[in-house]
């Protein structure tokens, strides 16, 4: 499919919106009174940090929602109130937090079901309105939108086409993408839809593998069982990593990101001369700003001497994820959690670990004067980050009095 004529040709259709429908003034209002709080507006005011009794709590200089998650969750906001009747979809959840995807359901707008691991479009009908969440879709389905005739929303993050839109210029010169980033998310299964030639590479670990067969050659059918779900149609090592282009998930780890960049180039300059290096390599920067803010935001919060840091996001919020790796690579004992509900009691926390496992800590709270530091990923309202740094307050003033 020529992807770039579909997308224009989306975005010259009559119910193609990626504007919004000028409501909002009333939705910054709904989404202030929902998702904003006052105490982490006076946290914030107080140069990010404040003291109550023997805790001192310190926020990361940056945190919580982007640019882009508050563009899209108003703009979903806004569908609600210009389509009051018809029935609205989204083809995933808007973004990754579970109170403002809670949101979305009781406003009604539905999911697509899922049957067999496949989304069943054939509940969708030409009146009804599909929201494209912030990660964006893949553009096979919105084709199958498109052509269905339905109204489609489209609140794709603009730095997430601009991953795209690097993708297609790998494409058009004949450059394998390769793509940093995990390949069920749905941010990068909307990009490599958009690629031609790509290959999804995780960590620094699996960018050496490639980078050694590129050098070296190796096992072929080790290598298409290592990426069988991580590769283009068809791929083929061999020839495929001869011109290579870099993209990435926009919210990975950003150092990681860029060393894979720059291993990429040293190898390639190493294979081919330094004079071909153009004609075998291509990096443009595709790491987005919210995520370089927050993840610079939390390398200096490390260096606080705090006594733990509590990271607030989604359990498959990507980029929260990151915030947490920074905290456990410093060895500083942290934990993820997604809502106030995850502190049991000053002697038990619910966490997420890095490993995706769910998991109970003991004794999380140090007795006595302690340094809590604070952030939240990118699509964590600031309302669940109060609930939490009040809860801490309220365990420790009622451990004080006994
Ligand atoms: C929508 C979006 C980022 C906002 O945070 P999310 O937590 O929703 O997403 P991610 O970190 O990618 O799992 C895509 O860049
Ligand atoms: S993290 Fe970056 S790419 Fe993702 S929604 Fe926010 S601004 Fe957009």
């Amino acid at each position: 499919m020529d992807t770039k004529a579909f997308k224009r040709s989306l975005q010259h259709s009559d119910n193609y919106n990626r504007k919004g429908f000028g409501h909002q003034a009333e939705v910054a209002t709904q989404l202030e009174s929902e998702f904003q709080s006052n105490l982490i507006q006076e946290i914030r005011d107080r140069n990010y940090t404040i003291r109550r009794g023997n805790v001192t709590i310190q926020l990361a200089q940056a945190f919580g929602f982007c640019w882009g998650v508050e563009r899209a969750v108003a703009m979903a906001y806004e569908t609600r109130q210009h389509f009051p009747t018809e029935r609205i979809w989204i083809t995933n959840e808007i973004i990754h937090n579970p109170s403002v995807n809670k949101r979305m359901q009781e406003m009604q707008v539905e999911f697509i079901p899922v049957i067999d691991k496949v989304k069943d479009f054939s509940v969708v009908n030409s009146g009804d309105v599909v929201i494209l969440p912030a990660f964006g879709a893949s553009v096979q389905e919105m084709q199958i939108l498109h052509d269905k005739g339905c109204q489609i929303v489209d609140t794709t993050c603009p730095w997430v086409s601009k991953v795209w839109n690097t993708v297609e210029k790998h494409k058009k010169g004949d450059y394998t993408s390769i793509i940093h980033g995990k390949y069920k998310h749905e941010e990068t299964v909307a990009t490599s839809s958009f690629a031609g030639k790509y290959l999804i590479v995780l960590n620094l670990k699996e960018a050496e593998y490639v980078i050694n067969y590129i050098l070296n050659g190796g096992d072929r059918e080790e290598f298409l069982a290592k990426f069988s779900q991580a590769c283009s149609a068809g791929f083929d090592p061999d020839q495929d990593l001869q011109r290579v282009g870099i993209a990435n998930q926009t919210t990975m780890l950003k150092g990681e990101t860029e060393q894979i960049g720059k291993m990429l180039e040293h190898t390639m300059m190493k294979k081919y001369r330094p004079a071909e290096l153009n004609q075998h390599f291509q990096n443009f920067n595709t790491i987005c700003d919210a995520t370089q803010e927050r993840q610079d935001a939390m390398l200096e919060l490390v260096e606080e001497n705090v006594d733990l840091i509590i990271v607030i996001g989604g359990f498959n919020s990507s980029n929260t994820t990151q915030l947490q790796q920074i905290a456990f690579d410093r060895g500083i004992p942290s934990y993820h959690i997604d809502s106030v509900e995850r502190i049991q009691s000053i002697n038990s926390i619910e966490h997420r670990q890095l490993t995706g496992e769910l998991v109970i800590t003991e004794n999380w709270l140090p007795d006595g004067e302690i340094k809590v530091g604070v952030t939240s990923g990118a699509s964590t309202p600031d309302k669940v980050v109060e609930d939490i740094i009040e809860k801490i307050f309220a365990l420790k003033a009622t451990a004080a009095l006994v």
